[in-house]
């Protein structure tokens, strides 16, 4: 088992959820005929504390996905699927995870705390992503979760741009919740996007598309740091962000 997942993102300097994921929603491909171990290394070189493996089938992801990038890494893996059993829990550590992502919207109440509590007994960090005020209320034991806004919808099949508005309207009521991890996830594509939302509050951001489809990583990230020295924001409503990110103010 490699270091802890919570740890190594808030001790970072660069504070990104570097993620591997094989397809986006509408099944278009984001590898860009790269391997997986080519796309670790290219993450590990940018200083990634952390990666997310999407092993979920919309996202064309698989268990050996994820088997493969534990091969190639020891930073603490994130495994991003649909659970909703303790035995799925299981396969994630047997294959490598330091984490898991528990989807609020899809787990009752008693099934989400049964999972966070297996999860944090095989010394798993449950990465609980919630939508709304109500789902970040029951949180169970959110003290020893992250706790990651998702800025798009299951529902929809997670298609869209993305709402980043709604991980500045909860971050109140996820901090309040008592994490020491708050995150937000999905639809963030441009730098100074993910810069804004470092410097209003949230411990980390968690980034596939964007990354993946960045013609240069070290270009990315490296706006990504001025923009988070800048004293001043910079103009933050492009017209690309004002069409994909409706209430992103
Ligand atoms: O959201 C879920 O419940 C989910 C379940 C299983 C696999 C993936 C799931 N969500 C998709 C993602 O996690 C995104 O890939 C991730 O947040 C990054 O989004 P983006 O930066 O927009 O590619």
């Amino acid at each position: 088992m490699t270091a802890g997942f919570t740890e190594a993102l808030l001790g970072a300097r660069r504070p990104v959820i570097m993620e591997l994921k094989r397809q986006d929603a509408a099944g278009r491909d984001l590898f860009g005929g790269r391997s997986v171990a080519r796309i670790v290394a290219e993450y590990q070189d940018a200083g990634a504390p952390c990666l997310s493996v999407v092993t979920g089938r919309w996202f064309g992801g698989t268990q050996d996905l994820l088997r493969e990038v534990a091969e190639a890494t020891d930073l603490p893996l994130l495994q991003k699927d649909f659970i909703t059993r303790r035995g799925q829990v299981d396969e994630a550590r047997e294959t490598g995870a330091s984490a898991v992502l528990l989807t609020a919207a899809l787990l009752p109440r008693s099934t989400l705390g049964n999972l966070v509590d297996h999860s944090l007994r095989l010394g798993l960090t449950p990465f609980v992503e919630v939508t709304t005020e109500e789902e970040s209320r029951r949180v169970p034991r959110a003290g020893e979760c992250v706790v990651a806004v998702n800025n798009k919808d299951i529902a929809t099949r997670e298609r869209g741009a993305g709402d980043l508005g709604r991980s500045l309207s909860l971050l109140p009521a996820v901090r309040s919740g008592g994490t020491r991890c708050p995150v937000s996830a999905s639809g963030i594509r441009r730098p100074d996007e993910a810069a804004r939302l470092i410097r209003e509050g949230f411990a980390g951001v968690l980034i596939g598309t964007g990354l993946l489809r960045a013609g240069s990583l070290p270009e990315w990230l490296d706006d990504f740091d001025r923009c988070r020295d800048a004293t001043r924001p910079p103009t933050w409503r492009s017209a690309e962000s004002v069409e994909s990110n409706d209430t992103w103010r």
